[in-house]
């Protein structure tokens, strides 16, 4: 069994690979390091230096490998510019899972666990989002997630019927924080963790977009869950799947509890023993005002637990973070 992490040199890619290696798991890594980092990698891992979008290169990782399974987390990620870039979003998005489809129905490799996101659900009017919440995408991220995940449904029920099943699951991850592989950190640059904290080190200001929302401090709510539970639910799916298990369609990587934009920065900056007072500016297109998640379907399925607090993903994605003492791999 040898699992192919795509996206695998990025912040959770490298979390799941890591994760998967400890478990015992064989692991190759597929990226084309637009965002990730060598570095990010356990050594022993190897690293396949190619586009997810490029089914004859992805095939070819595959075969070279002999690949039985694939964890597809290679991805354009950010919901608000991708506003700004619907087309590449879409490639990277769509066209890389049909990519990675298609190379694996060549090549009748049977399981895929799918990286999908919160976003499917647009700005639900709900509390708490349960996987049968209506979803209505906002930015072209959330609609390409989505159609991902169509593609995946619907190419397991055309492999079905030629007699050749594909298992599958896809996570939503709601807001992925945190650090606790080596080396490994969120060096995103839109997220709000590492612009906090790129600010913070650098002695500016934070800023906080919106502070008229209808919540209780005004600032956007999240579920933010640390990034070591989202790689240990990734290492139970591939264990269910490898075992014969069916898993279900879709599974909410939630908390069920909901933290405004404000105290995560508040939280940064007591971290960082600093005095200094966020800058307020305007909302930042395509943001819901909140949006928190059960995680009772994964808790039930996929052993899913909150074993972190917010403290602790603040706490490990400052010490991870290169101004902090962290050591900058690449
Ligand atoms: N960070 C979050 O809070 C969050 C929440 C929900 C879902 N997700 C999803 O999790 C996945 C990983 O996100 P991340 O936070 O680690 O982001 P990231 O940018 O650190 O990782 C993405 C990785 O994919 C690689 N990649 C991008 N396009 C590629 C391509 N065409 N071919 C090969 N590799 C390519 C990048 O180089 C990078 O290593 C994405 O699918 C994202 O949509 C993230
Ligand atoms: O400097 C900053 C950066 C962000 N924010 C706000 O912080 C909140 C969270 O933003 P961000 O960290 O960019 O996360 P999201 O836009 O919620 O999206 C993340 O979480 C989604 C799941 O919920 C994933 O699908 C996306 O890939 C991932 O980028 C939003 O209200 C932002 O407006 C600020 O106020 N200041």
């Amino acid at each position: 069994m040898t699992w192919l992490v795509t996206g695998g040199a990025g912040y959770i890619g490298a979390h799941v690979a890591h994760a998967m290696v400890d478990a015992g798991l064989d692991v190759v890594a597929l990226d084309n390091l637009s965002s990730g980092r060598r570095g990010f990698l356990p050594d022993t891992v190897p690293l396949g230096w190619v586009s997810v979008t490029d089914q004859d290169d992805v095939r070819d990782v595959m075969e070279e490998n002999a690949i039985t399974g694939v964890v597809h987390l290679a991805a354009f990620k950010y919901a608000g510019e991708s506003v700004k870039r619907p087309l590449h979003t879409w490639r990277q998005n769509l066209d890389g899972t049909l990519s990675v489809l298609g190379a694996m129905q060549d090549l009748g490799i049977d399981r895929i666990v799918f990286s999908s996101t919160a976003a499917v659900y647009g700005t639900p009017d709900v509390d708490l989002v349960t996987e049968e919440t209506p979803t209505h995408p906002e930015s072209p991220y959330g609609s390409s997630k989505l159609a991902a995940e169509r593609a995946i449904v619907e190419q397991a029920a055309a492999r079905r019927s030629a007699g050749a099943p594909l298992r599958h699951t896809a996570l939503r991850y709601f807001n992925v924080v945190g650090s606790s592989a080596p080396g490994v950190y969120d060096s995103s640059p839109h997220n709000l963790f590492p612009l906090v904290m790129d600010a913070l080190s650098r002695g500016d200001a934070p800023r906080i977009f919106g502070t008229d929302y209808d919540t209780p401090d005004g600032t956007c709510v999240r579920d933010y869950v640390h990034v070591a539970d989202v790689a240990a639910a990734h290492v139970v799916a591939a264990q269910a799947l490898d075992s014969g298990e069916d898993l279900r369609t879709t599974y909410n990587l939630g908390s069920g509890t909901g933290t405004s934009v404000r105290e995560i920065v508040d939280a940064c900056i007591e971290a960082a023993g600093v005095d200094v007072a966020p800058v307020l500016t305007g909302r930042r297109p395509g943001d819901p005002a909140r949006i928190v998640a059960s995680g009772r379907r994964a808790s039930h399925d996929l052993d899913w637990r909150m074993r972190h607090t917010v403290r602790d993903m603040v706490d490990s994605a400052w010490a991870a973070h290169p101004a902090a003492g962290g050591p900058a791999r690449g």
